[in-house]
Parts: C-alpha cells; sequence; structure tokens
C-alpha cells in the first residue's frame, strides 16, 4: 500500500519494521496531511537516513496541478490534477454560504456507461488510491489557502466500483489524526451497485448517500443508464430504506432533468409515489448537454414545474445551484478537452 493511504498504526508498524521509533510516525503523518510535503526531502525533522529508507521503500507521490479554471461570477475553481502515472482527473472547490465544499473523483473515468456523462466516454482507465482521494482536498487546499468543511464524491467515477478505496478514503480523511472533517459532511454519489450500499450501510459511517435516480420507472432509467439493466429501481429503494435504517441519514435522490425524456408532470407524479415512505431529499440538477449525445436541458419552467409537483406531494425538493456556470462544462469535460487536445498534438 502507499505510505499516504496507510492509518496512523499501519505508520507506526512500518516505520517498526524500519528500524525506527513509533513517534517518527506521528512526524511523518504530520509531514504528509498537515504540511502537505510534496516530497520526503522537506522533512527535515527525520534523519536523512530514514528519509532514504522512505524513498527506497515508499516512493511518496503527489498530485500536480496541470491548469485551474476560475469562475468569475462565484469563484468555483475547476481543477485538473496530474497523477503520477501520467494520468489526468479533475476536481472542483465551490464556496458557499455554509463553507468551502470540494467536489473530487474517485476514478480515472468511469465503465458505468451513463448516456448524459462525459466522464464514462472513453471508459474506466483504473481506480484511484485513497490517497490519490485525498490529495485532491490537499492540493486544493494548499492552493485556497481555506479549509475545506464539505466534501462530496461527485466527480468522475462511481465510487461504489472502487469500494474499499473509497471507504478507506473516508475512514482517513475524518479521522482525529487527519483533516477531522464530520462524516455528516461527506455526501458519496452512486449509480445505484446495490451490493455495495448495503455494505456502506453496515461500515459504521455517518456519511451521506446520495443515488442517481434520475427516472421514475425501470424503463426510462434503462434508457440513461446501462446499470438499470443489473438493479431494478425497487432493488435499489430498499437498499436505500436500509441505508437510513441502518444509519440514520436521510437520502439524497439525485435526478438530472433531460429535456422529453424523464421531465414531465407524470413522471414527477410517479416518481412521489415510489419515494414518499423514504426520508429523503431530492436534487433537481438540469442536465449539462455534453457534444458527444443530443440530450437537452428542460427548460426553466419545466423544472420549475417538476418542483411543484414533488412539492405537491409532499417531497422535500431543491433545484441545485449552478455553480461556475461561466467554466461549466459537464462533469468530466475538462479532463476530456485537455486529453482531446493532447491526442491532436503530433
Ligand atoms: C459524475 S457522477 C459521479 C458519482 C456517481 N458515479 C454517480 O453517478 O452518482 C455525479 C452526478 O453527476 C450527474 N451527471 C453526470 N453527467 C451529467 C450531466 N451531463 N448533466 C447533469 N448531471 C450529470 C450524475 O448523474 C450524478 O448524479
Ligand atoms: S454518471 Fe456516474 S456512474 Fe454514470 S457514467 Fe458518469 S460517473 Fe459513471
Amino acid at each position: 500500500m502507499d505510505i499516504k493511504s496507510m492509518t496512523l498504526d499501519e505508520l507506526k508498524d512500518a516505520c517498526q519494521q524500519m528500524g525506527e521509533k513509533p513517534f517518527r510516525a506521528k512526524q511523518l503523518y504530520d509531514w504528509m496531511h498537515h504540511r502537505l510535503a510534496g516530497s520526503y526531502d522537506e522533512m527535515t525533522n527525520l534523519s536523512l537516513a530514514f528519509r532514504e529508507k522512505l524513498k527506497e521503500q515508499y516512493p511518496l507521490t503527489c498530485l500536480e496541478k496541470v491548469q485551474v479554471q476560475e469562475s468569475k461570477i462565484d469563484g468555483t475553481r475547476k481543477y485538473l490534477f496530474r497523477l503520477s502515472d501520467g494520468n489526468v482527473i479533475e476536481s472542483v472547490w465551490m464556496k458557499y454560504h455554509h463553507g468551502n465544499s470540494v467536489c473530487i473523483s474517485s476514478q480515472v473515468g468511469c465503465r458505468m456507461g451513463c448516456r448524459f456523462c462525459a466522464s464514462t466516454i472513453g471508459g474506466l482507465v483504473r481506480c484511484l488510491t485513497p490517497s490519490e482521494m485525498l490529495d485532491q482536498i490537499y492540493r486544493i487546499w494548499e492552493d485556497t489557502g481555506e479549509r475545506v468543511s464539505n466534501l462530496v464524491v461527485m466527480g468522475t467515477g462511481e465510487p461504489m466500483d472502487n469500494y474499499d478505496n473509497l471507504v478507506r478514503f473516508v475512514r482517513l480523511l475524518s479521522s482525529q489524526e487527519g483533516l477531522n472533517i464530520s462524516q455528516r459532511n461527506i455526501t458519496v454519489s452512486t449509480c445505484g451497485i446495490v451490493p455495495n450500499m448495503y455494505k456502506l450501510a453496515d461500515e459504521g459511517l455517518q456519511i451521506t448517500l446520495a443515488l442517481s435516480l434520475h427516472a421514475p420507472n425501470d424503463e426510462k432509467r434503462r434508457e440513461l443508464m446501462p446499470i438499470a439493466n443489473k438493479y431494478s429501481i425497487d432493488e435499489i429503494l430498499d437498499a436505500c430504506r436500509n441505508y437510513f435504517a441502518k444509519t440514520g441519514r436521510r437520502i439524497t435522490f439525485e435526478y438530472s432533468l433531460v429535456g422529453g425524456k424523464n421531465d414531465s408532470e407524470a413522471d414527477a407524479k410517479e416518481l412521489s409515489a415510489r419515494i414518499s415512505d423514504i426520508n429523503c431529499h431530492v436534487n433537481l440538477i438540469p442536465v449539462n448537454p455534453i457534444k458527444e449525445r443530443d440530450y437537452v436541458k428542460s427548460t426553466k419552467k419545466v423544472v420549475e414545474n417538476f418542483k411543484n409537483k414533488l412539492e405537491k406531494y409532499g417531497i422535500n425538493v431543491t433545484i441545485r445551484r449552478e455553480m461556475g456556470a461561466d467554466i461549466d462544462g459537464a462533469c468530466g469535460q475538462l479532463r476530456k478537452s485537455f486529453i482531446d487536445k493532447s491526442n491532436e498534438q503530433p
């Protein structure tokens, strides 16, 4: 395992095996997770011999900032980072009145194939390690100089398709010796991989589960999301009910409104009936069109009507505020256009 993905206890064992005292592990942990050291050479309170041993046994890798786009409207920042193997990923920093929020990627690409999503067009390249997920937050913290209070795993990738790394990442991020971000301020979004939703409910975590529903019935969902061929909405909603029963955490349903596909009043009525018994919140997101597909955004009026209809049936609902509208591209597009441009060059 890479050294920045280790817990403090694991690091103590590793240090001991290298003949070092356990307090060295604390110093090392502090350098990596609080002082955001980019290399062992910066860790000047560790002996040169120890640093050499570390370099040999545990190469320390950090994300490299490749590009930042900043919104003139609200200060939202989109980051493109390069991983040590040359792959690139994107992350977003948003300023809200309740604090700063970061949206991270969990994989390089995605294999789920949702029709409206730019992240999946090149398929899955690989899963991110816990430290690569952490480092997105660390590098943004370093760049902005501001603490992060909320985290959403809603960037490229399907976190439930990278389960063990995701859970380890959440534990590291929320641990007292880590950034100590409250688990209640962490949201993990999934397209609905049912067995792992059950597993997550038993981890003893207090994170919010966001479920990307996007349709009121299986037929419509299958048109938008191939994963719907594997798990039915009934199965997914049962997994959500179980998550609430086990954790007490209200479920968030994400619903991307696609013009003429899933945004009618009948869709709203059917959706309300299906989720009315679940302690939940619905987040409506007008779909962000990508050039590879011909899906269109629902009009403002249709979005408002959809919201009103859900409210009429007693569902708690918000329309997601558009952040960084001037730098907006759909999720995964910054990475995709960077790769396309790199491929065009001779
Ligand atoms: C990029 S996904 C990552 C997390 C996870 N894989 C999932 O699907 O929930 C985060 C959210 O963005 C939504 N999304 C993806 N592409 C979109 C687009 N072009 N317009 C609006 N929402 C989009 C997804 O449906 C999902 O609800
Ligand atoms: S919406 Fe989520 S699951 Fe679907 S392709 Fe995009 S990243 Fe993957």
